[in-house]
């Protein structure tokens, strides 16, 4: 009896989990949405597999590639589609023009969160906030308080600072015969001068602070593609009580507040040691503390600004400094003409600053073209917030929109010769900035583009030009191995870029 009822039961329970798999698959897969949209007035869509449409593109290992040949042969303006959720997916300039001139607030809203109350892209963040009050309080700290030219001049000093030291450990290998790993110079680079700009310390070295972090933010970028599905499946998922990844993103999140908490705490301490600085830390603290603030920002929005900043601002950074320079080794008539500017603006007793920059316009040029056929984030996400119409298409409201900078950049239409390494594009005159904002998107546009632009003109600007200015590079083969990787959040190179510095005598004396 025990055994038949046991029996019994184990039917029972396969016939109950049956049932929910098949309302799972029903509500996941064919059910559509009350507010389903009318897929005839779409723009095309191109083939797809069934049931799962197009997400073997998304997560493919090359994303924006495999996007690129669908457009090619599809056209610039598709819809494409995950289970039952479309996306509109742009290609070219002239339709990133007509969305980004005439309907830049309806699309000026990400709504890809895929844990709320994760510090990583959560809703807590001004990446993921709502085009609404919270992110325009954001959005006016950082122009104001990080970015405004005369806050970019009382920082100069801890950025020069930075500059030296990487020179010096770069120096360092040079003596030793020693290889350099350009991305881990350039973070190490990046990371202390934007925290030393942002919350007044660095991460220490030393108590392996910096190395935790450095961890903690790659494994945020290794957790991209599984938050851009939980936040695209987030609706129907809930609706199912099945929280997406969330372990995995919280366990990151978690560590990272343990991580600022304990530096918040130190700060405050600080502050009441009567510390005046007025960093970013600080004027967030004092609005945390304002019960009259503009908006009421709470001790997790402070912790999601800095987490967002080290996930979005540095790494990009570092990724534009390394695929640059690789181009600059494969074309040794770039660096040449790079050398000659630096040498005659710059000469050869002092190290370049930041200030040298406006009179260095092909460097600058250099910068920008690693910008075009590197584009840190390929891929520049947003959502419709209201229906409206593209091109004679009908678009709904609440659809994706997913902008594939990488193709724009290289579509022959707006480029000559767009696979080619070729800052002289960006001196000739013909190239004004009206043309160039709509074709050339590395840091997207609108009023939801990146803030940060100029400031990474100066990160990655004063990096190549300090590994220009004073040394020759050696790479094994002779060539760097240019193979594309995007399993994180940014574009990177499958082989990282290791060469050898070999200090240029003249320039190996700056601090004797
Ligand atoms: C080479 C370096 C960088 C690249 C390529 C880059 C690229 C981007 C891109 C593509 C976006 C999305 C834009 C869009 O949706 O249209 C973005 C957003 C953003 N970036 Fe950057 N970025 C860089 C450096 C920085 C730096 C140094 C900062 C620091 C201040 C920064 C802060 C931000 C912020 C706060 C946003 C969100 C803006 C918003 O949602 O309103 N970025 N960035």
């Amino acid at each position: 009896m025990a055994a038949m009822l046991y029996v019994d039961f184990q039917n029972f329970f396969i016939l109950i989990l049956l049932c929910f798999l098949s309302l799972l698959s029903y509500s996941l897969f064919f059910k559509k949405p009350k507010d389903s949209p009318r897929f005839d007035l779409l723009p095309p869509s191109p083939p797809s597999l069934p049931i799962i449409g197009h997400l073997h593109l998304l997560l493919s290992s090359l994303t924006h590639k495999s996007l690129q040949k669908l457009s090619s042969k599809y056209g610039p303006l598709l819809h494409i589609r995950i289970f039952n959720i479309p996306i509109i997916l742009v290609s070219s300039a002239s339709v990133a023009y007509e969305i980004f001139k005439f309907h830049d607030v309806n699309v000026s809203t990400r709504a890809l969160v895929a844990i709320d109350e994760s510090l990583v892209f959560g809703s807590y963040g001004i990446i993921n906030a709502p085009y609404g009050d919270y992110w325009k309080f954001m959005k006016k700290l950082i122009a104001t308080k990080l970015l405004r030219p005369d806050s970019l001049e009382r920082s100069r000093g801890v950025r020069a600072e930075e500059v030296q030291r990487f020179h010096k450990s770069l120096l360092e290998k040079a003596r030793k015969n020693e290889s350099v790993e350009i991305s881990k110079e350039a973070m190490k680079l990046m990371n202390n001068t934007l925290c030393r700009m942002s919350m007044g310390r660095s991460f220490s070295e030393e108590n392996g602070e910096a190395e935790k972090i450095r961890g903690l933010v790659g494994e945020s970028y290794a957790l991209t593609k599984k938050m851009f599905l939980a936040a695209l499946l987030r609706k129907p998922l809930k609706k199912l009580g099945i929280p997406l990844f969330k372990k995995e993103i919280m366990s990151v999140s978690d560590r990272l507040d343990e991580l600022l908490e304990r530096i918040l705490v130190e700060r405050r301490e600080k502050l009441e040691e009567n510390h005046e600085d007025g960093d970013m830390m600080d004027v967030l603290l004092a609005a945390y503390r304002d019960e009259e603030a503009e908006y009421k920002i709470t001790r997790n929005h402070i912790k999601a600004f800095f987490v967002e900043l080290f996930v979005g601002a540095t790494d990009t950074s570092v990724q534009t400094t390394q695929w640059t320079m690789a181009e600059i080794i494969n074309n040794h008539n770039v660096l040449e003409m790079l050398r000659e500017e630096i040498d005659s603006v710059v000469g050869k007793a002092r190290l370049i600053q930041e200030t040298d920059l406006p009179n260095l316009p092909y460097l600058q040029a250099v910068v920008k073209e690693g910008l075009r056929l590197h584009p840190p984030g390929p891929l520049i996400v947003r959502t419709f917030q209201e229906r409206c119409e593209i091109k004679g298409f009908c678009i709904p409201e609440k659809t994706t929109l997913v902008i594939n900078a990488y193709a724009v950049m290289r579509d022959p239409d707006s480029w000559e010769d767009p696979d080619e390494f070729k800052p002289e594009r960006f001196l000739s005159p013909r190239e004004d900035e009206k043309e160039l904002s709509f074709k050339y998107l590395p840091f997207g546009s609108g009023r939801r583009g990146c803030p940060g632009g100029n400031l990474s003109q100066i990160f990655v600007g004063t990096a190549i030009g300090v590994m220009v200015q004073c040394f020759e590079w050696k790479v094994e083969g002779g060539k760097v191995n240019m193979e594309e990787s995007f399993e994180g959040m940014n574009l990177s190179m499958v082989h990282p870029l290791k060469c050898f510095p070999v200090a240029r005598p003249q320039n190996s004396f700056f601090y004797l």
